[in-house]
């Protein structure tokens, strides 16, 4: 390993050593040899894949939501299909689909609409189950813009239940979380679904 490598991946008062010998464990107890030529970069380019699949923990949605603007608009704000991926906290493997967020803003504060995808990104490149994935980024919006609702929701595609245990490939996983107005009236929660299922 590279002393580069070495430096890069110590984390958390976790050497790089302790991480990569970990990995070598998990190799030799599926049978595997890690001093073998393919595999001798493995441990290292595995800690480096799992600290990026997992670099939301020091992203702070509070920064991310402060830029605000100020407009009229008291009507819906709508982000759809936004693509998200995340790691299930059951198995460590992927889950991923898209995410969709509104919210109805008060007192003329809006946010740039690319906060709205930083704010998926945050909360998914974490350990995660979906359920707490989606309330997550609501909660984060509602308390840090105090909007009059927030509508959210995710459709995620499991790998840990389409490439082993159940093996289910189409099935997809929705969640949502409505706050506020979104909660409160059926009428702007149908006009977000709406636009959701629409092309
Ligand atoms: N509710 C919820 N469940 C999830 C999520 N991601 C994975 N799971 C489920 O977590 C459960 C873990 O169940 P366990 O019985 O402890 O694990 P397992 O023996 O690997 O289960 P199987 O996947 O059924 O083989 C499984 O049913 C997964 O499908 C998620 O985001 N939300
Ligand atoms: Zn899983």
């Amino acid at each position: 390993m590279s002393p580069f490598f070495k430096k890069a991946i110590s984390s958390n008062n976790i050497t790089a050593k302790e991480a990569t010998d970990a990995v070598r464990t998990l190799l030799r107890y599926i049978g595997e040899n890690p001093d073998r030529e393919g595999l001798i970069d493995t441990p290292d380019r595995f800690c480096r894949a799992l600290l990026e699949l997992t670099e939301g923990y020091s992203s702070n949605p509070e920064e991310i939501l402060s830029t605000t603007f100020e407009s009229q608009s008291d009507e819906m704000i709508l982000l759809k299909d936004i693509e998200f991926t995340s790691t299930c906290e059951h198995h460590l493997l992927n889950f991923s689909g898209k995410a969709h967020v509104a919210y109805i803003p008060s007192e003329g504060k809006i946010v740039g609409l690319s906060k709205l995808a930083r704010i998926v990104d945050t909360f998914s490149q974490r350990l995660q189950v979906q359920e707490r994935l989606t309330q997550q980024v609501a909660e984060a919006i509602a308390k840090h813009l105090n909007p009059q609702g927030v509508a959210v929701v995710f459709e995620g595609t499991h790998s840990c239940m389409c490439v082993r245990g159940v093996r289910k490939q189409s099935a997809k996983m929705v969640t949502s979380t409505m706050l506020g107005q979104f909660r409160d009236s059926a009428a702007s929660r149908n006009e977000f679904m709406s636009f959701i299922t629409k092309n």
